[in-house]
């Protein structure tokens, strides 16, 4: 308030120098800054009113700040994109081909390689490195959070404003609700919402809608959830799209709706993936992506979610997740996409992602570690024809490689570990290989993750499908891997330790039957050491899980 005194003061003085009295001026200076003060005090709702204000500002700067350097950064491929959104926009929705192209050309703008995997490799190595500047500099990962919750809560001043009126609709809400005592509700109206708390629960529950009387109203608030959410479209942002954890959802045509997106299948990579992908994208409550690794958060927004500008959060939404295909079914189809490499970079994607889609729920499969790791090595050797140099090629021999491997991506354990943290009990579903592709539980497998989706567990059949495979399974290989007998041994000592970290988190967590998970792997370790001639130099041909 002292600063507006000075400001106050010479028009007091003004107006006083008319009659010529300056003690006068001064005593209604004064008055008006009492006033002033007065009805500011009298206006704030509460004390906390002004530091939450002041810390809005700040972070409108800092996000500002952020923003418009994360737009230079991306402003080249942002041009590239936009350009070929706008032709999109042309096309009719219904062309697969060119939703594909567009989803494709959405992800090259961030990378000229089209290869997934190699991409993989890349980020592999890149996230060996951050891993080794993480424990370089120990805080860097909070800065690095409070960075990402500054760019998220500043997407632009429109979106401020909305939630602004929003926020002032609630109060009117609130303030209505303290208006005159409601006369008792009639024998009817409670009838009445006791029916709405039926439907409220079974939405909740999901599961194919009953057609009881409560369809009227399931139905009008199905069309009212669309309603909503088709608006994002325009806006193209995440941000519009988080705000429908607001609203309820309701039916269509006696079918249930989903929030957009649904669900990830988020890893792991050579976990059988490509087959659930195909699975469900045949069932009639799922939307196909546009592509099958999209890895939009790991790609497009160079590893930081929040750094997505919009024209790619709406290409993402419409070409890779076919955001107006669903809108067309009324939300009655979940939208998925299936990136394996997300699994591996929990440490800043769950957390992001819970804030972008606090609904959404994920999906992790994981194989025998020593399995996945050579299928990994030999995914790139046949499909990219690329050794690593821990690989002997000429000998076939895979020790080494698989040796790091156990150190990285096949110890589960620590790439699961901040799912779990971000991600609540009831939306992380954590599967093992093993059992999902076995003949005796893929059925209950498959139904059980489909029941954990809310889609019909009984379609579109128990059968997984086989996809993906490598040719070894009836080539080169399938005698099984070389090594010797003392090699295998200790990289089943690594396996071990890997597999005791993620049982006792599935134990803890009671995602699935934690002793069954660990004598799955025991008894492929027990069945391939078998097969081991003796002696500690005796050979060892590895037969993959
Ligand atoms: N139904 C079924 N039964 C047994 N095994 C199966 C099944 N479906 C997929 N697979 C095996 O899973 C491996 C491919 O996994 P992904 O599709 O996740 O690989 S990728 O990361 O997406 O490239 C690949 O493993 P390898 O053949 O050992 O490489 C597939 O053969």
């Amino acid at each position: 308030m002292g600063v507006l005194a000075p400001l106050l003061a010479p028009a007091a003085n003004r107006s006083c120098k008319r009659d010529g009295s300056p003690v006068k001026a001064l005593l209604i200076g004064a008055l008006v800054v009492g006033l002033l003060c007065c009805a500011i005090v009298t206006l704030a709702p509460s004390g906390s009113l002004m530091p939450s204000n002041r810390v809005r500002l700040h972070l409108n700067l800092g996000t500002n700040k952020n923003v418009e350097g994360n737009e230079q950064q991306v402003k080249g491929k942002a041009e590239a994109l936009d350009t070929a959104l706008q032709d999109q926009a042309h096309l009719p929705a219904t062309d697969a081909d060119s939703q594909q192209a567009t989803a494709a050309a959405v992800l090259a703008t961030s990378s000229g390689d089209a290869d997934q995997n190699s991409h993989k490799e890349e980020a592999k190595a890149a996230g060996k490195q951050e891993v080794a500047a993480e424990q370089q500099q120990p805080g860097a990962e909070e800065q690095q959070q409070e960075e990402q919750q500054d760019g998220g809560k500043a997407n632009n001043q429109e979106e401020e404003q909305r939630d602004g009126a929003e926020e002032a609709e609630q109060q009117g809400g609130a303030e209505e609700q303290l208006v005159p005592t409601p006369a008792a509700p009639t024998a009817a109206e409670e009838q009445e919402e006791q029916q709405e708390e039926k439907e409220d629960a079974a939405g909740e529950q999901g599961g194919l809608f009953d057609g009881s009387a409560s369809q009227d109203v399931s139905e009008a608030r199905g069309l009212e959830f669309a309603q909503r959410v088709k608006d994002c479209d325009n806006s193209g942002q995440f941000s519009c799209l988080n705000r429908q954890n607001n609203w309820k959802l309701g039916t269509s045509g006696g079918q249930r709706q989903f929030r957009f997106p649904h669900f990830y299948i988020a890893g792991f990579q050579k976990c059988a993936t490509t087959s659930l992908f195909h699975h469900l994208i045949h069932h009639p409550q799922v939307q196909e992506p546009s592509i099958k690794e999209p890895e939009f958060f790991t790609k497009a927004c160079s590893y930081n979610a929040m750094r997505c500008i919009t024209s790619q959060q709406r290409g993402y939404m419409r070409d890779v997740l076919n955001f107006r295909r669903i809108q067309q079914a009324n939300f009655t189809k979940a939208a998925f996409e299936g990136s394996t490499h997300y699994g591996l970079e929990g440490r800043w994607l769950a957390m992001q992602l819970r804030e972008h889609f606090p609904w959404i729920k994920i999906v992790l499969t994981m194989r025998e570690p020593i399995s996945q790791a050579i299928s990994m090595v030999n995914h790139m050797l046949e499909r990219h024809g690329a050794a690593r140099d821990c690989y002997d090629r000429k000998k076939g021999l895979v020790f080494e490689c698989i040796n790091e491997d156990l150190d990285y991506e096949s110890r589960y354990a620590k790439s699961v570990r901040p799912w779990v943290k971000h991600i609540p009990r009831e939306q992380l579903h954590v599967l093992q290989y093993e059992n999902l592709t076995s003949d005796a539980n893929m059925a209950p497998a498959l139904r059980d993750l489909k029941s954990f989706l809310e889609i019909d567990p009984l379609l579109p059949s128990d059968d997984l499908g086989l996809k993906n495979f490598r040719h070894q399974r009836g080539g080169e290989h399938s005698d099984g891997w070389p090594m010797s007998r003392s090699q295998y041994e200790s990289l089943v000592e690594k396996a071990r330790r890997n597999a005791e970290e993620i049982v006792e988190l599935v134990r803890a967590q009671g995602y699935a039957d934690a002793d069954a998970w660990m004598a799955n792997w025991e008894a492929a370790w027990k069945m391939n050491l078998k097969r081991c001639q003796p002696g500690p130099e005796g050979e060892c041909l590895v037969i993959l899980t």
